[in-house]
């Protein structure tokens, strides 16, 4: 499986879409993903096969010195191939160059994401009870941290 990592354009908001919807309750729509091609505070990363097609995408916005990880999917078809943790090795060196944190949340019953993140060296910090709804759920708030001082 061969993929390079793009940042997002027009050609990939379809093929984002129906990836959200394959994986989330509430899912982002072609409306939303578009917004942030204009968002200046938004870096939308895909993971593109050599078809232009979308096997895994994730979402990150920066604010001062802080980076929050919205979205992170991949193709069911292409998962447990490393491609996540590219996404996120990448979010990571741009946090270890540039930022004082990065936090996201992520389903407290969400085994694979966590142990993503744990990989990665975030460890949870808090929690959001019953944050998320379809089905109802307690939010886990995790970050990674440099020290800047
Ligand atoms: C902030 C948020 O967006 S939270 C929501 C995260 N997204 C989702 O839950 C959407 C549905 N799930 C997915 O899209 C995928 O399963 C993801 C994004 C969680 C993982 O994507 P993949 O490309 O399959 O992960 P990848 O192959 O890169 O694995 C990296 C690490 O993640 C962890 N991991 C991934 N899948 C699993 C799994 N099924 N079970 C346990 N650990 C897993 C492991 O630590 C793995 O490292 P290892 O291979 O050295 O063991």
């Amino acid at each position: 499986m061969n993929y390079q990592l793009v940042p997002m354009d027009r050609s990939h908001l379809e093929g984002i879409a129906a990836l959200e919807r394959t994986c989330f309750s509430h899912p982002w729509s072609v409306d939303m993903l578009a917004e942030e091609l204009y968002n200046e505070t938004a870096s939308f990363l895909v993971a593109e096969g050599e078809d232009g097609s979308v096997l895994g995408y994730a979402g990150l916005h920066v604010v001062l010195d802080e980076g929050y990880i919205d979205n992170v999917a991949v193709d069911p078809a292409y998962r447990r191939q490393g491609i996540a943790d590219a996404l996120i090795d990448t979010f990571v060196r741009f946090g270890a160059a540039k930022l004082a944190f990065l936090t996201l949340e992520v389903r407290a019953g969400n085994a694979p994401a966590i142990a993503l993140y744990e990989k990665h060296g975030f460890y949870e910090v808090g929690r959001r009870k019953d944050y998320y709804d379809d089905p109802k759920e307690d939010a886990i708030l995790m970050t990674r941290e440099w020290d800047r001082a």
